[in-house]
């Protein structure tokens, strides 16, 4: 009689290559645990990671004289997908512009073509007690903010510092948006509100800008082909107070560079932590995307292990289903945060009454018991 064949024998493994980016203060820490959870998770779903780690940001700096090195970005646009965690820190601060940790950022996303950051925020109902907002209006939140990332006033020429005859300095930036520009992060906003709540509410200043108002323009005119999605416009000053007064009336909103960036950050409020948000930067489809956390270096809690490493490892599960397609991987990392979550794992930032503290290390361990 001959033999049982080997059941897994032919299994075929998907080998995906990442380009690691841990860069400055909580950085490394936070990266050690994703790449614990992805590797614990990889066997499970026949994938295999082959991670190469690259300089960015001030450690860049300190090594190689500059925050993204052509190295790194080289790396970075011949991976299939590139990890981040933060970059930044007092140390450069003094820097001048063009050599600061956050120009790597700019550099990245230029340099990829990452047009569309895309900034979820939810709310965990493990962790609706550690908002500082009342249950009830936090209770249910589901907002995407769709950003345009490598356009508006972050890019736009002229830009500098300059000193009249008299030595007194100006300082100034460029708001810019072209029409293209506009059109396809407004596309990624109303795909993604299909997969979602069919709302779309645009933020802009048009009262004001006209750069705004050209936005509201072509935004309007891209709705024309999502008669399913429903379109509304906001000032962003206005979208400012409705996400802490209400957050529950918004599914996706779309915004520029600087708007986003302020916004997103006031809508992580709303999750309970800036530690617990992942997003995605996307280019053109078939290009690398980057997954990093919504927040930075904290250098406050750095070296510390005080660091909420869930944003990191929650951006890893959007890397998994958004690069590669992996829904199913990308469920298995969620389970296991909510898992930690329900035991009552709780780093200081979402920390409440009744639960039990831990560090960034232990946090990663629940992790791997959990998976
Ligand atoms: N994508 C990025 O790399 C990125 C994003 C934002 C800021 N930065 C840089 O980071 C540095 C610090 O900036 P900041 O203080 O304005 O913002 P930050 O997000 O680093 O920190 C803001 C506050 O949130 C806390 N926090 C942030 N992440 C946390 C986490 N995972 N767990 C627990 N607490 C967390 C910090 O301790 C701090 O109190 C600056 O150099 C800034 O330019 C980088
Ligand atoms: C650090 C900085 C360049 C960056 C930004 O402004 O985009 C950050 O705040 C973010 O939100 O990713
Ligand atoms: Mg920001």
């Amino acid at each position: 009689m001959s033999e049982a064949p080997e059941v897994n024998a032919q299994k075929s493994f998907k080998n995906y290559k990442i380009t690691l980016l841990p860069g400055d203060g909580i950085g490394p820490e936070i990266m050690k645990v994703a790449v614990a959870v992805l590797q614990a998770i990889a066997p499970k779903f026949a994938i295999t990671f082959e991670f190469e780690t690259a300089l960015v940001g001030g450690a860049a700096i300190d090594a190689m004289g500059k925050p993204l090195p052509d190295e790194t970005l080289q790396l970075c646009q011949n991976s299939d997908a590139v990890l981040l965690a933060a970059v930044g820190g007092e140390k450069w601060d003094t820097m001048p512009s063009h050599l600061r940790p956050e120009q790597a950022l700019l550099g990245l996303r230029a340099g990829m073509g990452l047009f569309a950051n895309l900034r979820p925020a939810q709310i965990l109902p493990q962790l609706i007690d550690a908002s500082t907002l009342k249950r009830e209006v936090v209770e249910g939140v589901d907002i995407l903010v769709v950003r345009e990332l490598t356009g508006g006033i972050y890019f736009g020429k002229p830009k500098g510092i300059v000193a009249d005859e008299n030595g007194v300095r100006r300082g100034f930036n460029t708001m810019v948006y072209t029409e293209p520009e506009i059109d396809r992060i407004a596309r990624v906003a109303f795909d993604a509100a299909q997969k979602r709540g069919r709302v779309v509410c645009s933020v802009d200043k048009s009262n004001v800008l006209e750069v705004s108002q050209l936005w509201r323009d072509r935004v309007s005119a891209i709705a024309s082909d999502y008669a399913d999605v429903k379109l509304s416009h906001m000032y962003v000053d206005n979208a400012a107070m409705q996400i802490i007064r209400n957050p529950k009336q918004f599914d996706v909103i779309l915004t520029g560079n600087l708007f986003g960036d302020i916004l997103s950050d006031a809508a992580a409020m709303l999750t309970g932590s800036i530690g617990m948000l992942p997003s995605a930067s996307l280019g053109e489809s078939g290009k690398p995307g980057l997954f990093e956390p919504v927040h930075g270096s904290a250098p406050d809690i750095a070296g510390k292990d005080l660091a909420n490493p869930l944003a990191q490892v929650l951006s890893a599960a959007m890397m998994l289903r958004y690069a590669f397609n992996e829904g199913a991987a990308a469920d298995a990392i969620e389970s296991a945060v909510n898992q930690v979550l329900d035991a009552g794992k709780r780093t200081g930032d979402i920390m409440a009454d009744g639960c039990e503290r831990v560090g960034c290390v232990a946090m990663g361990e629940a992790l791997l018991a959990a998976i």
